[in-house]
């Protein structure tokens, strides 16, 4: 009985009551010996696929985390059918060339490239929405020439990219993961004292990209009495930190330096060897960004050779893919590309997405457009 009443309230919410009593009583004249439980469950089955059949279809090409976190359900909220290629037993463009006359949206992840040839197989598709901030993944000048939107995850993440960013670089100057190490393989008993770490407070730090999440990185050092410096596509109008043109000045002036910029064409291997003779032996590179960022082969000879005293890494340039030669250096700290997650934050990015996708189906502007 609850589950009845549970699908009536759902039906009549979408004013179906009436196809619902019809359908229950088709269900159970179609199988006069099922249970009153089975026809219902029945009935509920034909009349959601009924009902999604209506729903615009929003494709999604590879699994995405954050759905299977926040239940894919709430998500679609019955606004929606989601159209998992990734589900389906087809060649991918065959899949793609059956529904193509329905998609007229794409939802995709970090991992998931939104490329031209995939877009080309998509004539109706209006808008692209990602679950990433980054947008290297989607083919942007395809998008641009094809006027179809692009909504990332806007400033969703930025506190948890910033607090992890700035969690890597503290483990990096004080040490964190490596003497963590050196206790559990209990050297603290037979070696005696672990080397002692550097201080963050009184750091320069230089921040390579000013965007939402580069801010919110900066407030956090500077309440650990670091002094910031930036170095951006421009100069910020609104900003009093010391603005650098050139990257490899601004790792002149610099201890630290923070990657927060989107990988683009102009940003691609932007940190070289010469950025990283700039900022010289004392100085700690963090990456939050995108590996392709940083030169990765330059980065590990210079690790190797001392050249700079350490690195904090959430990104590389061939994930999931690590250079084996940072395995063994205890002034690298590692992680597997996780600074942008916490499930709290999956709340807002579920309200984000919904809204961008409703936002599209009713003509409005987008929550969070790339662009704007
Ligand atoms: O790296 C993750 C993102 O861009 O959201």
């Amino acid at each position: 009985m609850c589950v009845l009443l549970k699908y009536i309230t759902w039906q009549n919410r979408h004013g179906f009551v009436e196809e619902c009593l019809v359908s229950i009583k088709r269900e159970g004249k179609k199988n006069p010996l099922l249970s009153r439980a089975s026809v219902l469950k029945m009935a509920v089955s034909t009349d959601c696929h009924k009902a999604q059949q209506d729903f615009p279809k929003v494709l999604i090409l590879k699994p995405i985390s954050f759905l299977a976190h926040v239940g894919e359900r709430h998500v679609a909220s019955n606004k929606f059918t989601f159209l998992k290629a990734y589900e389906s037993s087809l060649p991918l463009h065959q899949f793609l060339s059956t529904h193509s006359p329905s998609i007229k949206a794409i939802l995709s992840s970090v991992g998931t490239p939104i490329t031209a040839d995939i877009l080309q197989l998509l004539p109706e598709v209006g808008v692209v929405v990602t679950t990433s901030v980054g947008l290297n993944q989607v083919d942007l000048p395809e998008c641009r020439r094809r006027g179809i939107k692009v909504a990332n995850a806007g400033s969703v993440f930025s506190d948890d990219v910033a607090d992890f960013a700035v969690g890597l670089l503290i483990d990096v100057l004080r040490k964190v993961s490596a003497s963590d190490g050196y206790v559990r393989k209990g050297l603290w008993a037979t070696k005696g004292d672990y080397p002692l770490g550097s201080k963050l407070g009184g750091k320069r730090i230089g921040i390579v990209g000013l965007g939402n999440i580069g801010f919110a990185v900066a407030k956090r050092l500077e309440a650990f009495g670091c002094s910031i410096s930036y170095n951006s596509r421009k100069r910020k109008p609104h900003v009093s930190y010391p603005f650098y043109e050139s990257v490899c000045e601004l790792a002149a002036n610099c201890d630290v330096l923070v990657i927060c910029c989107e990988l683009t064409d102009q940003t691609r291997h932007m940190i070289n060897k010469e950025v990283l003779s700039a900022l010289g032996k004392e100085g700690v590179i963090v990456n939050i960004g995108r590996g392709a960022i940083i030169n990765e082969k330059e980065m590990v000879q210079c690790l190797v050779q001392g050249e700079i005293a350490g690195a904090g890494l959430d990104v590389f340039e061939n994930e999931p893919d690590v250079p084996v030669e940072l395995f063994a250096m205890d002034n690298v700290v590692l992680s597997p590309h996780i600074a942008v997650f916490t499930p709290e934050s999956f709340l807002d990015l579920m309200d984000l997405v919904m809204g961008n996708l409703e936002a599209f189906f009713s003509n409005k502007p987008l929550l969070s457009e790339y662009g704007d």
